[in-house]
């Protein structure tokens, strides 16, 4: 990142907030091998920056803990893909940019990163060039990204079914104090959906007029992410990092998307910054990071 704040160093900055799958059910398999499946998700109030400059030609520049992870193959980082795509939907509106992507997230780590990359690619692009997309032809350019692209477009509590395009706001989801720990294992989306044992499980049933964390916290607890015993078989530490969480007094832990980001929910953010703080002390070669997911009504 440029010397000076990030703010003053580009014109249009853009949060990428991490996904969180509080559940996930794998409910189907669509002909073309996808699977369907039933997703209550979150976001974080922590993730990557983006930060959008006009140029004289397009430049692409990375920061962050794991920034140099991408440095190696940015040709195919989605954050160029979204730019490339949009710009063919803008035409000659579309001026040369330079956008830097300070890369706070682990990488193939179950929160979304890339997605999340791109959907704020996607939304700070619209902001420099000054245009718009009607919502659903941003919706469908989101989706040939990525099937969790759309999520990470709206960046707020929501439900989504199919392979993750049919979206549905959930206002009255609280927000919750939570770490999240990743061993710093990527782990590859397809082979886990490939070792999954049964692919028609029940759907996820939300119950409706909830209120309060702990309605909210028993109800996902009855839930499941159907990804994460194939992913376990793949990653041992994933139990092991699950097991640390409930050992520094989580209410709930969980693994999000296809692995390995765990995450915990704690009673306070209090809580979940020490817990964080000391998890960190005992692998401060891993990933531990305390934050506050965002509320439906935000
Ligand atoms: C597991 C989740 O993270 C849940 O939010 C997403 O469904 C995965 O989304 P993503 O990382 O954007 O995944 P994509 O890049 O679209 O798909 C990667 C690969 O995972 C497999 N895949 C993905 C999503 C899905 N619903 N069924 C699948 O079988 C496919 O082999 C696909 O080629
Ligand atoms: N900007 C980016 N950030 C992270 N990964 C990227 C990016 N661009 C391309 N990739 C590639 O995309 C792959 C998936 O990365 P990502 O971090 O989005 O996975 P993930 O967190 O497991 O996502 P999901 O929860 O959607 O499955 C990686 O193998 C990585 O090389």
């Amino acid at each position: 990142m440029p010397e000076k704040g990030f703010a003053e160093a580009f014109g249009v900055t853009e949060e990428a907030r991490a996904k969180i799958n509080l559940a996930l059910h794998v409910t189907g398999q669509r002909a073309d091998g996808y699977h369907l499946l039933d997703m209550l998700v979150t976001f974080a109030d922590c993730g990557d920056r983006l930060g959008f400059l006009p140029a004289k030609a397009d430049a692409f520049t990375l920061s962050g803990r794991f920034g140099e992870t991408l440095a190696g193959d940015s040709g195919t980082n989605l954050v160029l893909r979204a730019r490339d795509l949009l710009r063919e939907a803008v035409g000659v509106l579309a001026f040369p940019v330079h956008i830097h992507l300070e890369k706070n997230l682990p990488v193939a780590s179950g929160i979304g990163g890339g997605s999340a990359d791109a959907a704020a690619t996607l939304r700070g692009l619209m902001r420099l060039w000054g245009m718009s997309l009607p919502a659903e032809a941003l919706a469908a350019l989101a989706l040939r990204l990525g099937a969790d692209v759309p999520m990470c477009v709206e960046s707020r509590p929501l439900i989504a079914r199919g392979i993750g395009e049919q979206i549905e706001a959930v206002p009255d989801l609280p927000a919750f104090a939570m770490v999240l720990a990743n061993p710093l294992k990527g782990v590859s989306t397809p082979e886990v959906f490939r070792r999954l044992a049964t692919k028609n499980n029940p759907s996820l049933n939300l119950a409706s007029g909830l209120t309060g964390s702990a309605g909210w916290l028993a109800m996902i607890g009855a839930a499941r992410n159907d990804l994460e015993p194939p992913a376990r078989q793949l990653v041992p530490e994933i139990a092991v990092i699950s097991a640390m969480l409930q050992g520094r007094g989580a209410l709930l832990t969980r693994m999000s998307g296809s692995g390995a980001t765990c995450f915990g929910i704690f009673a306070s953010m209090v809580e979940a910054q020490e817990a964080a703080t000391a998890l960190h002390g005992t692998r401060p070669d891993w990933y531990f990071q305390a934050t506050e997911t965002i509320s439906g009504g935000m």
